[in-house]
């Protein structure tokens, strides 16, 4: 008999609606694989009965899940969990999986931030909890359905000095299925630019109420964008995070990447109103260590104390 290895995509939004989809599409069906995804119980019905979706410009991406729950009490555990909310929602996910976290159990967070995987650890210890983070643009288009805007789409994961063949086979499984992961000892600069960009991106996208492409295209905007993230390498550095050289230039050079007309997520969120958005996480964070550790960040305490008042 097969062994069957078995994945839960925990939240379906736009991350895990486009790396579930890619990886329900790769599936080989033959009973070795099981890709099983918990959702909101509104949704359950429709993705049931229609699946996934992943538009990217022209192409089409569909995938058929092998199960759709809201529940997951008597699933079983899973082999690897991805857990794909936003940061808000961290606790109430962690609530929803207590049983689907087994002896064996590989976890990997693919939010934004530095602070789930502390989190997720202390509430399953026994779990091996990996740091992840993706860098592409993807937005719900509906439910299951997603849509790419970015031409880049990596997904990183691993644990500082630590290799498994857990980790392995999933980094396997992934490229297999067509996405481009990156599997790393040296996973803590990695982790950290992404965040160091995001924060500086979404500060100044949500400051000055701009596109990525304003901020690339306006001298003050960009001026704006390259303190904030002097401030966030600054800090960084002050609580002993090992940066790779060049993280500055690289992190221009991810700004540079982005979809001209496209905005960060935190942006969308605050313009739609949304309160269970990550400003705490991306923003909130630096404010609250900047007092924590006696350092003057006077261009993210504009931006924090500006945004608290809207
Ligand atoms: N979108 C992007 O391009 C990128 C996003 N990220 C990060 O990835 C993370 C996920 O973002 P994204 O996919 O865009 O967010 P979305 O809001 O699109 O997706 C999150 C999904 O999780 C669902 N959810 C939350 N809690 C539960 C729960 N307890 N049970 C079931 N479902 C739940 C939400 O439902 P509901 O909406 O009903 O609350 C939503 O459908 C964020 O940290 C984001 O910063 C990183 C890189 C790029
Ligand atoms: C990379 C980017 C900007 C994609 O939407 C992101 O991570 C976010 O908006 O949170």
């Amino acid at each position: 008999m097969i062994e069957k290895t078995k994945v839960l995509i925990a939240g379906l939004g736009a991350i895990g609606g486009y790396f579930g989809c890619k990886l329900c599409a790769s599936n080989p069906n033959d009973g070795s694989l099981s890709i099983e995804f918990l959702v909101r119980e509104k949704s359950v019905s429709f993705v049931q009965e229609q699946g996934l979706m992943v538009r990217d410009g022209g192409l089409e991406i569909t995938g058929k899940p092998d199960d759709v729950f809201h529940d997951a009490r008597g699933k079983g555990t899973y082999d690897y969990i991805l857990i794909c909310t936003k940061t808000p929602d961290l606790l109430g996910i962690l609530d929803c999986i207590s049983q689907s976290v087994g002896e064996r159990t590989v976890i990997i967070p693919l939010m934004n931030g530095v602070q789930s995987v502390l989190q997720i650890k202390e509430r399953f210890p026994s779990a091996l909890v990996c740091y992840g983070c993706t860098n592409i643009v993807v937005r719900k288009v509906g439910d299951g359905a997603v849509e790419k805007f970015s031409e880049f789409e990596k997904l990183h994961f691993g644990i500082p000095s630590q290799m498994d063949d857990r980790l392995t086979y999933f980094y396997q499984l992934l490229r297999s299925a067509g996405i481009d992961a990156g599997l790393t000892e040296e996973i803590e600069p990695v982790i950290w630019t992404k965040f160091l960009f995001i924060s500086s991106a979404a500060a100044s996208t949500c400051y000055f109420n701009a596109t990525f492409g304003q901020i690339r295209s306006n001298r003050d905007f960009f001026d704006t964008f390259l303190a904030l993230l002097d401030e966030g390498i600054d800090l960084a550095l002050k609580m002993n995070v090992r940066l790779n050289l060049g993280t500055k230039e690289n992190i221009i050079g991810m700004l540079m990447a982005t979809p001209i007309d496209a905005t960060t997520s935190l942006h969308s969120d605050l313009q739609d109103n949304n309160p269970r958005n990550e400003m705490e996480e991306l923003i909130g964070f630096f404010e609250a260590k900047s007092k924590e550790m006696g350092i003057g960040m006077p261009y993210h305490q504009m931006v924090y104390e500006s945004l608290k008042k809207k």
